[in-house]
């Protein structure tokens, strides 16, 4: 038997009017990839936040090794071998990547002294990293190898990844996996969380499935297919996706010539990007993140206006009107970061519908909010999204990641549009709640709409377009049918700009 690196006993933590966990109790080995799945809101953000310092646990006990653990926030966490990987990066762009590794640090060793210790362990693990780059010219990828070296740096007995490859190229994911191999042939644990079953059955070692709260079961996830994974994940089986049923109708968004100034230093030109959609089609866009996703959606949802005929809906020239008279025409958006642009964190579910869905749906009428319109409309998002939450007057900010995710795209696929633009439309969002979502899509592709999924999930800009296009520094590449298009070969034509970058000493 192999020694437990960790171990957590009956542990339980209640939110108002949540059990987030009850009575959870499981190990993990030394060099054990261990992955934790669960739906979204079954409560694997709590466990590993509890794990790392920054929730206390209400009742149980957790051990690391031999000796009782009660980490008191992240230093003590860190200082006790436990290190985490967030899905979002506390990087600051402006500064080198030694200078945001030494600001993570207790005790910085000298400049010179930290570049040589990280080069070193980039070289260890096979992690190309040049300590002098600025992090403003980072790719996604990078950016997280400089998260993982700071972590390795800390010697952990435990390493805890959250969705760790959902912004990563296939090509990414493969190095970031050989690590983990490497670290937990070294004995080190690592717990992973993760969506993406696939991935799971290929890399990990064993499973732990929580669901509501609990853990429901625990298994050999190379031992079962994705299907039976998600089927322990939510208790049943899960709904083939229907494509069935769409036909391209008439020109309903014509894009031409569009170009745009970056945003700011960290932004991407827009250049020349040109595209075509029809009702009942689905276009793909894929690409690195920062190749332009967010400033396509900006142009597309008149968040940023363009030059007079770039952006024509039915024929109707909108390139300089904003968002409200796009909606309004059947121009929806809905953006990448659900917290603080897709919704505002304080305020409810209910308010939340007012920033898109006034006046489509009714909800302000000659500048006076119908309260219980508002109300009813998050009810018919809930309820037909399969939001997990209290009700509508919840905030936006006590929802699990992949339930705001599922609300933010509900609020906006229900307000029928004539073309809706989504970005990352599945990020964070369960195995079981992904289908369904992209079904929503599917559907409203087959009522007419046209939509545009820009996502770095390939899997899922396959499963879902007709028609694929890459994103690459601010360019749109010819639209190719998916037919016959492999993974393989977009990853590729997707990685070759920014993804697979070597160290430049
Ligand atoms: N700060 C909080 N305040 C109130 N409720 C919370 C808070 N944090 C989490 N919850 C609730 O606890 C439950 C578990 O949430 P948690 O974030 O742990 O789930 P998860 O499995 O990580 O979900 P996801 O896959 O969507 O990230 C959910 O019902 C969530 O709404």
């Amino acid at each position: 038997m192999t020694a437990n690196v960790f171990r957590a006993e009956r542990i339980g933590k209640s939110y108002p009017g949540v059990r987030a966990n009850d009575e959870v109790s499981f190990a993990v080995a030394a060099g054990e990839i261990h992955a934790l799945l669960g739906e979204n809101g079954a409560g694997k953000s709590t466990l590993v936040k509890m794990i790392y310092g920054l929730v206390r646990p209400d009742d149980g006990r957790m051990w690391l090794g031999d000796a009782l653990y009660a980490p008191t926030d992240p230093r003590a966490a860190r200082q006790s071998g436990v290190a985490m990987v967030f899905q979002h990066f506390s990087l600051f762009d402006a500064l080198t990547v030694a200078e945001n590794i030494a600001l993570g640090m207790e005790n910085p060793p000298p400049r010179r002294e930290l570049a040589a210790r990280i080069t070193q362990v980039s070289h260890d693990f096979g992690l190309p990293l040049n300590p002098g780059r600025r992090i403003v010219t980072l790719s996604a990828g990078e950016r997280q190898r400089v998260e993982i070296i700071r972590c390795l740096l800390q010697n952990p007995r435990l390493l805890i990844m959250d969705e760790p490859t959902s912004v990563l190229t296939p090509q990414e994911a493969e190095l970031l996996f050989a690590t983990l191999r490497k670290l937990a042939a070294k004995g080190t644990a690592i717990l992973y969380i993760s969506h993406k079953l696939e991935e799971i059955r290929a890399h990990c070692d064993r499973a732990t499935i929580l669901r509501h709260g609990r853990v429901v079961d625990s298994c050999d996830p190379r031992a079962h297919s994705a299907r039976e994974l998600a089927a322990m994940m939510v208790g049943g089986e899960m709904r083939a996706i229907d494509r069935s049923g769409r036909q391209a109708g008439e020109v309903l968004l014509k894009v031409q010539g569009l170009s745009q100034p970056a945003p700011s230093a960290e932004g991407t030109a827009l250049k020349e990007v040109a595209l075509t959609l029809r009702a009942g089609e689905i276009l793909g866009i894929g690409g690195v993140a920062g190749n332009g996703q967010e400033e396509l959606l900006a142009a597309l949802s008149g968040e940023v206006r363009s030059t007079p005929g770039t952006v024509l809906l039915d024929g109707r020239d909108l390139s300089t009107e904003g968002p409200e008279p796009r909606r309004i025409a059947g121009l929806l958006a809905a953006p990448e970061d659900r917290l603080g642009h897709a919704a505002v964190p304080d305020f409810s579910l209910a308010e939340n519908t007012l920033l898109t869905a006034g006046a489509r749906k009714g909800l302000v009428r000659g500048g006076l909010i119908d309260h219980g319109g508002a109300r009813a409309y998050a009810e018919a998002v809930i309820r037909d999204f399969d939001v997990r939450t209290p009700g509508p007057g919840a905030a936006a900010r006590a929802l699990s990641g992949g339930n705001l995710q599922k609300f933010v795209i509900g609020r906006e696929v229900m307000q029928d549009p004539r073309v809706l633009v989504v970005n990352q439309p599945t990020w964070g969002v369960d195995a079981g709640a992904a289908a369904a979502v992209r079904q929503s899509l599917l559907d409203l592709a087959r009522k007419g709409a046209g939509i545009i999924v820009i996502s770095q999930d390939l899997d899922e800009l396959l499963e879902l377009s007709d028609r694929f296009c890459a994103l690459n520094e601010g360019r749109l590449s010819n639209p190719l049918s998916t037919k016959g298009l492999t993974l393989d070969s977009i990853g590729l034509m997707l990685g070759g700009a920014h993804g697979m970058e070597e160290a430049r000493a």
